[in-house]
């Protein structure tokens, strides 16, 4: 049984239905791709799945514990202006479970300097974040997921700003992520990096879901994304695997 279902849920902002009759199990150990066009509600859904929006109707089933679930919002609505190094914000991942007041063990220490290596940010330990370029941070700001141990990710269009060099950091460290049996939902636009990443897609539009192969978003004789790299697609000719 998936850890993460949703059960016909209904969903709306300012009194207006955004998403009704969603079912569907989120595979565990996978990456699931949300996507839709502006205003579908992807940010709606995963505020319900943080239990920040609660629903009209029926529910979301997490049986991941609070402690293990992050969230991360688009890098836009982020205040990272706050003093604070690249190690600091690392270290916080120990909050949800550990406390925020009892400090750090060398375990914790050594865990972090670690995370930072495998993302190539050792040398940024103390840069305060408001000095990091839109990498730097994303790369600081998935070290605290990791330290974490995150078992349910979600993440709001984590590659948006950031240099390709740290996509391929980052696609590498989500699949390992997934690989030790995260649940990992992310909002992507990106068709070729969908492509690339997700080993299910839920489709919003018009107020409902799908789930859509991701096979469906390639063009059937190139093996590659059927569509330009960024939004708009047109949904409405996507084949689908079943209503969500
Ligand atoms: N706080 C809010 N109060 C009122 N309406 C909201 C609020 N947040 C979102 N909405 C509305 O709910 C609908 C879904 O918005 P949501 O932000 O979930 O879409 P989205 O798919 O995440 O869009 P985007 O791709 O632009 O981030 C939109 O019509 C939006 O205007």
């Amino acid at each position: 049984m998936a850890r993460l279902q949703l059960h016909d849920l209904q969903l709306a902002r300012s009194g207006q239905t955004v998403l009704e009759h969603l079912d569907g199990s989120f595979q565990d150990g996978a990456i699931t791709a949300l996507i839709g066009a502006n205003g579908a509600g992807k940010s709606t859904l995963i505020s319900a799945i943080m239990g920040m929006l609660p629903p009209v109707a029926g529910r979301v089933e997490c049986k991941v514990p609070r402690e293990r679930c992050a969230w991360l919002p688009q890098q836009l609505a982020l205040d990272l202006t706050f003093p604070m190094s690249v190690e600091e914000l690392i270290m916080t991942g120990t909050w949800p479970s550990h406390g925020a007041l009892k400090g750090y063990c060398a375990a914790h220490y050594r865990r972090g300097r670690e995370i930072m290596g495998q993302l190539g940010i050792s040398h940024l330990a103390h840069r305060q974040l408001g000095e990091l370029s839109g990498g730097q941070r994303q790369r600081a700001l998935i070290g605290r997921t990791l330290m974490q141990e995150a078992e349910l990710l979600l993440l709001d269009e984590p590659f948006a700003n950031v240099d390709g060099e740290t996509v391929e950091v980052l696609m590498e460290v989500l699949r390992d992520m997934a690989t030790a049996g995260a649940t990992i939902l992310v909002v992507l636009h990106d068709m070729e990096q969908l492509s690339r990443l997700a080993d299910d897609v839920l489709l919003l539009a018009s107020g409902h879901g799908r789930w859509v192969g991701t096979e469906a978003l390639l063009d059937h004789h190139t093996g590659q994304p059927a569509r330009a790299p960024r939004l708009p697609i047109d949904f409405s000719d996507l084949p689908h695997a079943g209503t969500a």
